[in-house]
């Protein structure tokens, strides 16, 4: 059947699949974020922490998934986005003074954003094939004036969102250009997806017919 899920609470992801013709059925993971890129060390690379984590938040799902006895011909996609800007992996601001310290840093700049992704296919309750890579995409940020900062700021869009932008809405006023996958950017990368899923045997067809709007989601 080639049931989808996806493994993240991000409405932005959901929003790229569902307009990417796929509804999928969302469980959101409890993983400690924190904890395990400490656990990776202060030298892992930026593309293990986040490939590592979203294979982690694809893993965390499915023993609820089997529970559920929704581990049969199912397929699960975990994601993790984070900004890469002098070396340093900066997720969620998460206060109104980070975000504006991140924006006072990147203005007129560019960084990257890194997407860690992992899909992991079940048969029978049992992780038969998975897969895992990330994508990387240079953000070329504009230089809002002080009026406008404050002004996104005060939206609290920039606070939970990683890297304290997004390309789709109210921070796409700040983004001049793009070198990469926008859909990576937003949070999950279809491309890659797409070959991840070409490598557990699975086709974009197969999730557009398995994944319609119209198939239950639970
Ligand atoms: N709409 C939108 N959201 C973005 C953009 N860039 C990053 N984000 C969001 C997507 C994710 O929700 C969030 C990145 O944080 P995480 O990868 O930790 O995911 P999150 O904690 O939201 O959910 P999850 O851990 O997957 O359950 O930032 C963008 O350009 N547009």
């Amino acid at each position: 059947m080639a049931r989808l899920v996806l493994a993240s609470a991000s409405p932005a992801r959901l929003s790229v699949l569902r307009s990417a013709g796929v509804a999928p059925i969302v469980r959101v993971s409890a993983v400690d974020e924190d904890a395990l890129a400490a656990a990776l060390g202060p030298g892992a690379p930026p593309a293990v922490v986040v490939t590592e984590l979203a294979r982690a938040k694809a893993a965390d799902v499915v023993p609820g998934l089997v529970r559920d006895s929704l581990g049969d011909d199912t397929l699960v996609v975990g994601c993790d986005s984070m900004l890469l800007v002098d070396g340093q992996l900066q997720g969620k601001p998460g206060t109104v003074e980070v975000a504006r310290e991140r924006w006072r840093a990147m203005a007129g700049r560019s960084a990257d954003l890194l997407t860690g992704h992992s899909v992991l296919r079940l048969r029978d309750g049992e992780v038969v094939a998975q897969a895992a890579d990330h994508s990387s995409t240079t953000v070329h940020f504009g230089r809002p004036t002080a009026d406008d900062l404050e002004a996104y700021l005060a939206s609290g869009e920039p606070l939970q969102v990683a890297g304290a932008f997004t390309l789709d809405s109210l921070g796409g006023w700040f983004v001049e250009r793009i070198e990469g996958d926008p859909s990576s950017v937003i949070g999950i990368g279809l491309p890659l997806v797409r070959r991840l899923l070409a490598d557990v045997g699975v086709s974009v067809a197969r999730l557009w017919a398995a994944n319609t709007a119209e198939s239950p989601s639970v």
